[in-house]
């Protein structure tokens, strides 16, 4: 491998602390902060990230009496250019074969082009395989190696509205659909919770571009209108009537959390009941008729100590539920259409499960009726995977999350997320062990549950409000001070890349290439005027 390829663009002029170094670099080079350049002292070579930079000038000088004759003069710009340099200070990342820091006079270089088969060294690891390529280093041509191996310590993808998530998401997609194994391409299992249809144009028309799936399907709550669209519909004896009469009571209350009172009178009912009878008690006309006439059963009886007004309201509950879930989305049935077997059979063909839950896709759906999809695919999902564990079958699944803070918002976001916060603190917590990787896709990860976001060990921020500043800095471990300013004014595009699964193993900024095929039309938005212009 040939690190010194690229002509020198500065020279180290002062030793820091063990770990960094101060030097000069040309005018003509274009910086970033964060971005990483060759060191090279002699035969010792080694990767420096800029956590500063600033520009000097011979002429510049704060109580100069030049300065504002200076600036009055065009001419003298070109003059005043050519004697500009940057000072930039360098945090040293990584060092090849030696233990040394660069000694004044080391030349500073740009990230020349690296052949594939001189990656592993670059990054100092074994080999490609196992990894994917993420994006190019910023300033360079290499791509970031992505260790697949810790994709089950869970990752988050934060940015606020419009920095470029949902193509990253769509990015990523596209490279664990087209994995290299040998000469072959295989891919992992996806299952995506799609919270605006960014990834509805794979399922038909660019599914071809997920060349390792061999099952593509999309889930919508309405009637399929293409080939691979199917109707969801969830099997409920997998909750507990505790969970079902929560559920049911805040669809009356929305996300002010139910009523206790009718929550219990309700669990009361449904827990006289064996749970293998829930999709005919909930998902039928004339189960939900036989409940009503049970629940106003149980009014009647003084002692059970359940009043004929709640009685009135959990019937209520009861019709707002059949109306909802049961007539408009059918979503209740026996024989589901995502299940233990469905996950099987992804599996064996790589498959890719997009929910949809745009107004498109789901019209009309509500937060509490998509926590409890979430939570249904949760334990799914981790029953199927422990099972095949326990029989001796590892097998791996993606569980990808837009919009998380509404499945496992922080005490501060306010969503009760009572049917999902607990399965997926599981999933977060044991997962790993039996190949589950959970991706956490959000804008405002302060809204996010702090203890689960402590449980992902892969961070790509993209541009983030100020706000979420200091609660990613906490979250991920702490970031380099460049890259903490550089957070919140990101161009669209660049991500920091923090964690296990960066073969950098420290944090670096990455730019994400531009694919039209990979950009989605829902994601993107027209020019105003050429809109205006053209209907
Ligand atoms: N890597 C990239 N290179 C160039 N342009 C990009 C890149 N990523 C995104 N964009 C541009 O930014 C726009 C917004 O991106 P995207 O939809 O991914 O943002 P987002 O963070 O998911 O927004 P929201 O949270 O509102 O869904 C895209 O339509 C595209 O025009």
């Amino acid at each position: 491998m040939e690190l010194t390829k690229n002509p020198p663009i500065g020279i180290v002029l002062q030793k820091g602390d063990g770990n960094s170094v101060r030097g000069i670099l040309s005018q003509d080079a274009e910086v970033n902060m964060g971005q990483l350049l060759v060191i090279q002292d002699n035969e010792r070579i080694s990767l420096g990230r800029i956590e500063s930079f600033e520009y000097i000038n011979n002429f510049f000088s704060e109580d100069s009496e030049l300065i504002r004759p200076l600036t009055e003069s065009s001419e003298i710009y070109d003059l005043l250019s050519s004697s500009t340099v940057t000072r930039a200070n360098l945090f040293i990342i990584r060092r090849y074969s030696h233990n040394s820091t660069p000694k004044p006079g080391s030349l500073i270089r740009t990230l020349p082009e690296i052949r594939d088969e001189d990656l592993p060294e670059f990054y100092g690891i074994p080999g490609l395989c196992g990894y994917i390529k993420y994006g190019r280093l910023a300033g360079s041509s290499i791509p970031l190696l992505l260790d697949l191996n810790s994709i089950t310590m869970h990752a988050g993808i934060f940015g606020e509205t419009g920095s470029g998530k949902s193509y990253n998401m769509r990015y990523l997609l596209y490279n664990l659909s087209n994995i290299k194994i040998g000469e072959k391409e295989d891919a992992l299992p996806i299952i995506l919770i799609d919270a605006n249809g960014d990834y509805s144009d794979f399922t038909y028309t660019n599914s071809d571009m997920l060349r390792g799936r061999k099952w593509i399907k999309r889930y919508v709550l309405r009637d399929p209108l293409l080939p691979n669209d199917q109707r969801l519909t969830i099997d409920l004896s997998l909750f507990s009537p505790r969970d079902l009469a929560e559920f049911i009571t805040s669809l009356k209350y929305g996300q002010t959390g139910g009523n206790a009172l009718q929550s219990n009178f309700l669990e009361y009912v449904l827990s006289l009941h064996d749970q293998k009878e829930f999709n005919f008690l909930l998902g039928t006309t004339t189960g939900l008729e036989n409940l009503k006439q049970e629940v106003n059963g149980v009014s009647s009886n003084k002692e059970l100590g359940f009043n004929y007004s709640t009685s009135r309201s959990v019937q209520s509950a009861l019709e707002i539920f059949k109306n909802k879930v049961v007539n408009k989305l059918s979503l209740v049935s026996p024989n589901a259409s995502l299940t233990e077997n469905t996950l099987e059979l992804m599996w064996r063909s790589r498959g890719l499960a997009t929910i949809d839950f745009s107004a498109d896709a789901s019209p009309g759906i509500d937060v509490t009726t998509k926590q409890l999809i979430v939570s249904y695919v949760s334990r799914i999902t981790y029953n199927y995977l422990t099972r095949t564990k326990y029989s001796g079958s590892q097998r791996f699944i993606i569980f990808i999350i837009e919009e998380a803070q509404n499945y496992i918002p922080s005490n501060d976001y306010p969503v009760n997320a009572n049917l999902t916060k607990d399965v997926l603190v599981t999933l977060a917590t044991q997962g790993r062990k039996f190949g589950l990787s959970l991706i956490l896709v959000s804008q405002r990860p302060a809204f996010i549950d702090k203890y689960v976001l402590s449980m992902l060990n892969t961070f790509f921020f993209h541009r983030i409000y100020h706000e979420d500043v200091r609660y990613v800095m906490s979250a991920s471990g702490g970031l380099p001070e460049s890259l903490s300013h550089a957070l919140t004014s990101l161009e669209t595009g660049y991500v920091i890349v923090n964690g296990l699964m960066s073969s950098m193993k420290s944090p670096v900024l990455v730019r994400i290439p531009w694919d039209s095929r990979l950009g989605s039309y829902a994601g993107s938005v027209e020019r105003v005027e050429r809109v205006l212009t053209t209907d």
